[in-house]
């Protein structure tokens, strides 16, 4: 058995994604007893039984150039089916004139894993934003502290409510802030003494094919990233900045500023229109240490939240010169996205061990598609949410087809978990150290050589340039491993002082039990009181301490007291030298 890491327990009775309805007043009954993973699912993904992408359906109310047309509503769902029927519209209706030239237009009936009906506040049936975080987020946080990575995406047409459910607005958050604030409230009801977190968040945008680091200001002309792909993690943007967050005010205003930075336009069709892929990432270590052991389990998660540009036709949103090429691009990235998930849905081309099929599955073909493949293809246990206007035929039953597809995805998640021993952790430190060093000398001789003919220099400033980048991001590697190593010698003062505090309890009863013992009376004894009885008297401290001192468990527990002391000094010590190399305030 694999140590418990965190609070990710699982409720039973808890209403999940696949367990139909309404969960916005059920509280939750999330154990805060730490769950125990078996570790024959950690390592590889033998034997895991693969599971599908979940897919939800969300439809929003009318806004009001909707209600002003008089539109009707084309949506109808069945809590109990979790079926959403899409009907055919009236053809009185300009805004469907489309669909009215399709041959035939028709009733279509699909069925998701849930069916959020957001239509009509009156309605019994109605789902708040709590009940989509209720029934989807927190499922995916317990996997997340369970070790795997999870994504959930936003899909559908311009102005379908994708915004609204994955960031939601101050007074009625979405996904991402309620999944940041059970995150940091899990953390802070952790118990147990052993177990350390590091969260670390990102925030970029896909906008026109380039990648756009949204915790950095823009700049003009603007600065876009490169992608790179890792034979074990895959792709992932290079220089991606990542901040470390200790609490969910922390990460909420980093949410808000990346947020801010988001290329947005007023449409047609919406007038906060997100006119960019946004991609909110956190990364979530649990650190457990054995104290006994002196070993460290590492439990990562990444939790991918995908806001995706709407899926739009040029004509009803009426755009023309940049919004009209976004639009284009934006186009071109759902139009690959939906091209990988037929892929993914067709059983020939994902069947393992068939020649190389999986090649077929075009995620190169788009920047969005390509850093998504592994959530799409791979290591990961995501969600689509396909949200969709009431009252579009056309657009509506697109979104209905793609998330219908996107059912039949099938993944393979297996829990990131690794066992490293404090001496493989300093030998970490020590080669980064190194390697360090060795690019702080490169960029010091780069620095003094001065005789450079001029043709070279600009190839040399860009070198250098790449060199300065590496050595800050190996400098930053070093420090959050560093940071890691801290963590742990906490958790083992935390270990210690409870252990100690532990024995205190148990000396002192022994103590007690020794100085008053408890005396069985026997049939003949006279009852005598217990304030008369001379063993009461406590004074007498030397005929007492003999009897102690002959005592073996007294010896033993005096034994081990002493060690745990000495042990409890020799961290402690330690400990304020980790503070002092870091820079940290020395411990008192
Ligand atoms: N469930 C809902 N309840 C109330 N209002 C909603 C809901 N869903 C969406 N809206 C409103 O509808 C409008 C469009 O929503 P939003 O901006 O989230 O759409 P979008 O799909 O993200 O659009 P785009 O692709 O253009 O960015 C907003 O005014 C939003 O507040």
């Amino acid at each position: 058995m694999a140590p418990s890491l965190g609070p990710s327990g699982r409720r039973k009775g808890k209403t999940s994604i696949a367990n139909n309805g309404s969960t916005a007043s059920s509280p939750s009954l999330r154990s805060k007893t730490p769950v125990l993973v078996d570790e024959s699912r950690s390592s590889s993904s033998m034997g895991l039984p693969a599971g599908n992408v979940k897919v939800v359906v969300r439809v929003r109310a009318f806004l009001p150039r909707e209600i002003e047309r008089g539109a009707e509503c084309l949506i109808d769902m069945d809590p109990a089916t979790e079926t959403t029927r899409l009907v055919a519209p009236p053809s009185s209706d300009p805004a469907n004139a489309r669909a009215q030239t399709r041959k035939v237009v028709e009733e279509k009936t699909f069925t998701f894993d849930k069916s959020f009906w957001s239509h009509d506040m009156e309605d019994e049936h109605y789902a708040h934003q709590e009940e989509v975080y209720n029934c989807l987020g927190e499922e995916f946080l317990d996997h997340n502290f369970e070790g795997y990575h999870t994504c959930i995406f936003a899909y559908g047409q311009t102005g379908s409510g994708k915004s609204y459910t994955m960031m939601g607005t101050s007074d009625q958050p979405g996904l991402i802030p309620r999944t940041c604030e059970d995150l940091f409230e899990r953390i802070e009801s952790n118990e147990s003494a052993n177990v350390s977190y590091s969260v670390r968040v990102s925030y970029f945008e896909v906008y026109n094919e380039h990648v756009r680091d949204l915790f950095q200001p823009r700049t003009d002309p603007p600065s876009y990233l490169k992608i790179r792909e890792s034979p074990t993690e895959g792709p992932y943007v290079k220089d991606l900045t990542e901040i470390q967050v200790k609490s969910y005010s922390e990460i909420l205003k980093y949410m808000r500023m990346g947020d801010s930075s988001r290329t947005v336009a007023s449409t047609k069709m919406n007038d906060t229109s997100s006119r960019s892929h946004a991609v909110f990432t956190i990364m979530l270590k649990q650190i457990h240490h054995d104290y006994t052991t002196d070993e460290t389990t590492e439990r990562l998660a990444r939790i991918r939240l995908v806001d995706l540009a709407g899926s739009e036709r040029a004509k009803s949103t009426e755009a023309t010169g940049q919004r009209l090429r976004e639009g284009g691009n934006i186009n071109k990235s759902l139009t690959t996205l939906g091209r990988v998930i037929a892929a993914l849905a067709d059983p020939k081309a994902t069947r393992q061990g068939g020649r190389g099929r999986r090649d077929v599955v075009p995620f190169r073909d788009s920047i969005l598609t390509w850093l998504l493949k592994d959530s799409l293809g791979g290591n990961s246990k995501t969600a689509m949410i396909a949200c969709i206007a009431p009252s579009d035929y056309d657009e509506t039953l697109s979104t209905l087809r793609y998330a219908d597809q996107a059912k039949r995805i099938r993944l393979q998640a297996t829990v990131n978990q690794d066992h490293v021993s404090s001496a493989e952790k300093d030998a970490q430190i020590a080669e980064m150290v190194e390697t360090i060093r060795g690019l702080r000398w490169t960029l010091s001789q780069q620095q003094q050589s001065t005789a450079t003919p001029l043709a070279k220099v600009v190839q040399e400033q860009e070198l250098q340039t790449e060199r300065l980048r590496e050595y800050t991001s190996k400098y930053e590697n070093m420090l959050q491993v560093m940071e890691e190593k801290l963590a742990i010698s906490e958790s083992k003062v935390r270990q210690l002082e409870i252990q100690k505090e532990a024995m205190d309890i148990h000396l002192k009863l022994v103590l007690d039990e020794l100085r008053n013992p408890i005396k069985i009376k026997t049939e003949e004894e006279e009852p005598v009181k217990r304030e008369d009885t001379p063993e009461m008297v406590w004074e007498d401290e030397g005929s007492e301490s003999e009897d102690e001192e002959d005592d073996p468990e007294h010896v033993e527990l005096q034994a081990d007291w002493e060690t745990l002391l000495s042990d409890l000094h020799m961290h402690k010590q330690r400990l304020a030298a980790d503070h002092e190399a870091f820079g940290i305030s020395v411990l008192a």
